[in-house]
């Protein structure tokens, strides 16, 4: 526990007025969750500290974060921090990033920069700094991102060569003069919004450049594009989240540049973009919830470059990728059924569910042209497509283990997703996208409590049919038994290998229970195993176990099917009872399930032979 360090934040917060309620409790420790705060491995130092659009007004009280003397990231983007630059900043030595755009700061920059050595990220945009540009940037030896933009700077731009710089933003401030040979390889857009020029250099055209453009300039795209661009599951890196926001931001933005006679566009897109991202207007803007450590604002994700993940029944899901390294999912939605109100207050209930075997819901956004939800991003992908992806050479196969722990974990979730709003929340949407890997390699649901939100009369795409119980006609109908189902079919796709819905001798069409069903009933329950599960000795027993817990989910009347506590239980007694005396195989039938007997007509009384 690093004692000073949580000192300074203490008397940072204490000194300072924020309108978002950070979980900064002393009793606790810093480095255990923290908002915005992040340790060195061995916690015995504060490393970041990142507090986008919490509500900060006012100065920056002295003596504080720069005790903070091992910091190497420092946000405080999107606030409204005023006075001039804050001295006690000049004591960070360590500093890599530092982020103050968007806030009030004012008077000159700091004459010597040379005391942040280390510096790659530099963001002072946004502020209303003036006087000229310090000549000292240049020795920021490893700078590559240098935003000056939207201030009032002035005088000529400085020879700043520094040959590391990948992007550079000057514009929109009153600068003159000439620009130095050594930037005129960056784009005009660095430049534009200022009196200068590339005269008198020795390269009367710009040469192309081979810096990489600021991220916010593909706002340009149109939204019609973008979708597109997201029809045809692209997956290659674009910058796309921005685009969710920008009719949002347009509109405001317009409404603005109406009402106001400012020659400088850049500062009235600032407050636009201000007023959507801070916190005042409680209509438009990103609800985090309590105990999030991520710290980011819609400005953050504007800037985010955006991989495209894939586009499921709700909507899209995108990679984001922000700034400073924090990498999320979010999802767009579509087809927004509810009001404002029911949809917050179903996004308070499930953001509210924390377990281990549930993905966390960090954040959300409601207006009326966007609704967007903030989840952590799993990096090793979905059951499914641990399961389906890369069935070619390259494949690694998913081992029984895992596949053990995932059913392990997954049912646990949901077991315990029923057990929230009075023992009657149901899932509405479980299947293998939904699941992921927790840090424990066990199951961890995702996607909870959505299907109620969107429209109820939406039809089932195949892939999604797959996993629907039978009574489920509409997303209305949904069901703590449907669930149940769904997961059935997670379980028989994960000892099958088998999509819920395939494609088998050649155009056929699939339904895995009935296939598995109809395998079983012929007395060729060796069949049904995925080929990959074949390698590992002594699981068939298991295997078969978890086989008839997945059959007696997908019993067709949803009051066969057992209760997602008793699958916990019996998933979790595949292990005991291995590890204990279990009955040979030739004796065990479906019908000796421990906890749940599941109705011999709906999957036959034969024994299983493997
Ligand atoms: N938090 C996340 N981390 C990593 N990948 C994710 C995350 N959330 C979703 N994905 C992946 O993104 C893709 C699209 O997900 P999305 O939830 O939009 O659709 P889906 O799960 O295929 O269908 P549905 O919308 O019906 O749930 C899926 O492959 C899913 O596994």
């Amino acid at each position: 526990e690093p004692v000073e360090d949580k000192r300074a934040l203490l008397d940072f917060i204490d000194n300072i007025y924020h309108s978002r309620n950070l979980n900064w409790d002393e009793a606790t420790s810093v480095c255990s969750g923290w908002t915005g705060i992040t340790c060195n491995s061995d916690n015995s130092r504060v490393i970041a500290v990142r507090l986008p659009a919490i509500g900060l007004k006012g100065r920056i009280p002295m003596n504080t974060l720069g005790r903070l003397s091992e910091l190497q990231i420092l946000s405080l983007r999107s606030n409204g921090i005023s006075g001039p630059f804050p001295p006690d900043l000049l004591n960070l030595g360590n500093l890599t990033g530092l982020f103050l755009q968007l806030n009030h700061l004012e008077g000159p920059l700091p004459l010597d920069f040379s005391v942040w050595k280390n510096l790659t990220l530099l963001n002072l945009s946004d502020n209303e700094f003036n006087g000229s540009i310090p000549l000292s940037i240049s020795n920021l030896t490893h700078l590559t991102s240098l935003n000056l933009a939207n201030n009032w700077l002035s005088g000529d731009i400085p020879d700043l060569d520094i040959p590391s710089m990948k992007l550079l933003n000057l514009s929109n401030n009153n600068l003159t003069g000439v620009i130095p040979q050594s930037l005129l390889r960056f784009p005009s857009s660095s430049f534009s919004g200022n009196n200068v020029s590339q005269e008198n250099s020795l390269s009367p055209v710009m040469s192309p450049s081979p810096a990489i453009e600021p991220k916010h300039h593909t706002l340009r795209f149109s939204e019609s594009a973008i979708l597109g661009i997201t029809v045809g599951g692209c997956a290659v890196v674009f910058t796309v989240i921005s685009l969710l926001l920008i009719f949002t931001y347009k509109k405001e933005g317009e409404d603005d540049r109406k009402t106001t006679g400012n020659k400088k566009p850049g500062k009235q897109e600032r407050s636009s973009k201000n007023m959507v991202s801070g916190n005042q207007d409680a209509n438009s803007r990103l609800t985090f919830f309590e105990g999030c450590a991520l710290a980011f604002d819609l400005e953050d994700l504007l800037r985010a470059s955006a991989e495209v993940l894939g586009k499921g029944t709700f909507g899209t899901t995108y990679k984001a990728a922000l700034e400073d390294a924090t990498v999320v999912a979010v999802k767009r939605l579509k087809e927004v059924f509810v009001g404002r109100k029911d949809f917050e207050r179903q996004m308070e209930t499930v953001g509210n569910i924390r377990h281990e075997n549930v993905a966390p819901l960090r954040a959300y956004y409601y207006s009326k042209d966007e609704k967007l939800i903030v989840y952590d991003y799993f990096d090793q992908g979905s059951l499914s497509s641990l399961l389906h992806a890369n069935r070619g050479e390259k494949r690694v196969p998913l081992d029984w283990e895992i596949r053990l722990q995932i059913a392990t974990g997954a049912a646990r979730g949901i077991a315990y997703i029923h057990s929230q709003s009075g023992g009657k929340f149901v899932h509405g949407d479980i299947k293998a996208s939904n699941i992921f890997l927790n840090s424990q390699q066990y199951g961890c649901v995702s996607d909870l409590g959505l299907a109620i939100l969107m429209n109820p009369i939406s039809p089932p795409v195949m892939r999604v049919a797959g996993y629907r119980a039978p009574e489920v006609t509409n997303t209305k109908k949904v069901s703590q038994a449907s669930d149940v189902y769904s997961f059935g079919v997670v379980l028989l796709e994960l000892l099958t290998g088998k999509s819920p819905v395939h494609i088998s001798r050649g155009e056929e069409v699939t339904h895995l229970v009935r296939w598995v069903n109809s395998v079983v009933r012929e007395e060729w329950t060796g069949e049904v195993f995925d080929a990959e599960l074949l390698i590992y000795p002594n699981i068939e027993e298991e295997m078969v176990s978890l086989l008839q817990i997945g059959l007696s989910c997908v019993a067709r009347m949803p009051e066969e099917r057992p209760r997602m506590v008793d699958v916990v239980s019996m998933v979790e007694d595949i292990r005991n009872m291995n590890r204990g005396s279990s009955p040979s195989l030739e004796t065990r039938s479906l019908g000796s399930t421990p906890t749940f007997t599941p109705k011999v007509d709906d999957i036959g009384s034969s024994s299983l032979h493997i």
